[in-house]
């Protein structure tokens, strides 16, 4: 049975779907050495934003098929260690948007009227109505930094709210903008008109420290600002400085350079107000992102696809399903060609013909390369990897197009140059969806791809198919099925037998000298 190491805090319902598979181990809180040292006798791993998952974690993890991120963020996993290793990453990029959205709203309007102080006096006794005198946000400017999912719910509700709505986010288009009520504004424009901001971004090397001394310089003295999405985008010794300077307002902070927040002269001031990274922990988001990611990982250990893996990019299970049959004939054509090829590949040529033409490429080179490269690999290459294993190796990757192909219902052409010369394949779908090869090395020819498979090239003379024939019998290897393609009479041809047994040793060498014959190749698919 499966293994799944549950290493942060993920709510029952999680657990109960990937018990369905697997066994469960909840082990939270463990220190990278401890994990290090339990990880490689498990398949999957199912975390938060507790657990760093390193590339030394992943080198250990030999028999990770995927890791599941129960929340949005995977900065925490070394996604290119992962992928490089042909291990699933997924996530759940919508289970805990609301919550994280209504968090920074709690905070703006916390920040707005004192919410946390005003309490903490209360409860110490104190009746200090004067002192907390706040601040309305009705028809007051919020600059929204980062318009997806969690800023364009927050715009939203602000909006109602009677906000007025500026908006940076340099991959979005002015026309969801619009939808939305936001204006689309340069991010100093956005600093020197807010009178709230709040950050929805990921943390990349552009949004570091994207709110620095110079840009808190050009805000508001009334302004505030609201982190609810990566530390690090915030510059908080900066950010400390500004505040306790009065050159801004206040600031609400879920997120910090480093969690969980260690000294810092974030805790010295009232208009600061901190949480403890809890924007997706409401009891609705927890079961929303269990369910997705358990899911996910279920499915994976089940051989099935992932429906939000963040390293398979264009391989959704829609699209899995759609083209599978397709994808398996880019393997199977990858497969063939690379061994018909030989030695070392420099460049793999991917065509898509005829109605294949008009798809959707990335997924069928994907498949390609992966049956390319499954020789060498064997099970190490998936589709996470094969592109970057590809790359790797030095195979150049061409993808081109040729929809005036009209054979079949679309067909597909391999080519592939190696250290010891260039091969090509054509194959193409029947009605029912099966596989025929149409084209070796331009022979025409017809044949379902089998196990065990010979090509030979030959000339095109009389005798030569019972002498192959004979050979083969005399080795107690049986036909399956055989056919001839050639492009003249009596020039040269290609033979494609289907054998019920592989080739024994020797043999192809036996082949190769018949008279007439001037290749061999011996395939296993
Ligand atoms: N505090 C929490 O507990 C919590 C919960 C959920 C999500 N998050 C974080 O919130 C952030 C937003 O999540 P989301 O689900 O809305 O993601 P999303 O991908 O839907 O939106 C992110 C937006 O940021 C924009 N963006 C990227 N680079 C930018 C840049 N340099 N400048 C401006 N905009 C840029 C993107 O175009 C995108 O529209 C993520 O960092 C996520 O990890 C935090
Ligand atoms: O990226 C996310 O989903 C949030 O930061 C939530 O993190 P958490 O799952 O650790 O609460």
């Amino acid at each position: 049975m499966a293994k799944v190491l549950v290493s942060d805090p993920i709510d029952q319902v999680g657990i109960d779907i990937l018990s369905q598979v697997a066994q469960v181990d909840v082990k939270t809180g463990l220190p990278p050495e401890e994990l290090v040292k339990i990880i490689p006798e498990y398949d999957a791993m199912m975390l938060r934003s507790g657990t760093r998952v390193t590339k030394e974690i992943i080198a250990a993890g030999t028999q990770l098929k995927i890791i599941g991120r129960a929340g949005v963020g995977v900065d925490n996993i070394d996604v290119p260690a992962a992928t490089r290793q042909g291990i699933v990453v997924v996530n759940s990029p919508e289970g805990n948007t609301i919550a994280a959205a209504e968090h920074a709203l709690a905070m703006m309007l916390s920040l707005s009227r004192h919410i946390p102080e005003a309490n903490q006096s209360v409860k110490n006794n104190k009746w200090e109505r004067k002192r907390f005198i706040g601040a309305e946000i009705y028809k007051k400017t919020l600059g929204v930094v980062g318009l997806g999912k969690i800023g364009s719910h927050v715009a939203n509700v602000a909006k109602s709210m009677g906000m007025k709505l500026l908006a940076y986010d340099p991959f979005i288009s002015k026309e969801r903008a619009d939808q939305l009520g936001c204006t689309l504004v340069d991010l100093d424009l956005l600093f020197a008109e807010s009178d709230y901001i709040t950050l929805h971004i990921p943390k990349t090397p552009e949004t570091t420290h994207l709110i620095n001394k110079e840009a808190l310089g050009k805000m508001k003295p009334t302004a505030r600002i609201i982190n609810c999405a990566r530390g690090g985008t915030i510059d908080e010794d900066a950010l400390a400085e500004a505040i306790a300077e009065g050159k801004i307002a206040g600031a609400a902070l879920d997120v910090f350079e480093e969690e969980p927040l260690g000294e810092s002269k974030l805790r010295n001031y009232d208009n600061i107000i901190l949480t403890p990274h809890l924007g997706a922990s409401t009891a609705e988001a927890q079961v929303n992102v269990a369910v997705d990611v358990a899911e996910q990982i279920r499915d994976v250990l089940l051989g099935l696809p992932a429906r939000s893996a963040v390293n398979i990019p264009g391989l959704t299970p829609d699209v899995m399903e759609k083209m599978r049959p397709y994808l398996q004939l880019a393997e199977t054509l990858g497969n063939l060609v690379g061994q018909l090829a030989g030695g070392r590949i420099e460049r793999l040529t991917v065509r898509l013909q005829g109605e294949l033409a008009s798809t959707k490429g990335q997924p069928i080179v994907v498949a390609s390369i992966k049956g390319l490269l499954s020789q060498a690999l064997r099970e190490r290459v998936n589709y996470v990897n094969a592109a970057i294993e590809a790359k790797e190796r030095g195979v150049r990757i061409i993808e081109t197009r040729d929809a005036s192909i009209r054979d079949y219902s679309g067909s597909l052409h391999l080519s592939a140059q190696g250290s010891l010369g260039e091969h090509s394949v054509t194959g193409a779908l029947l009605s029912d969806g099966e596989i025929r090869i149409t084209d070796v090395d331009g022979f025409p020819i017809n044949v379902p791809p089998s196990n065990y498979m010979l090509f030979t090239v030959h000339r095109d003379m009389p005798g030569i198919i019972g002498k192959i024939g004979s050979l083969l019998g005399s080795f107690n290897v049986n036909i399956a099925s055989m056919q001839v393609g050639r492009k003249i009479v009596r020039g040269d041809a290609v033979m494609a037998l289907s054998l019920d047994d592989p080739l024994p040793e020797g043999l192809l060498t036996e082949i190769t000298k018949v008279s007439g014959i001037r290749d061999a190749y011996t395939v296993k698919l």
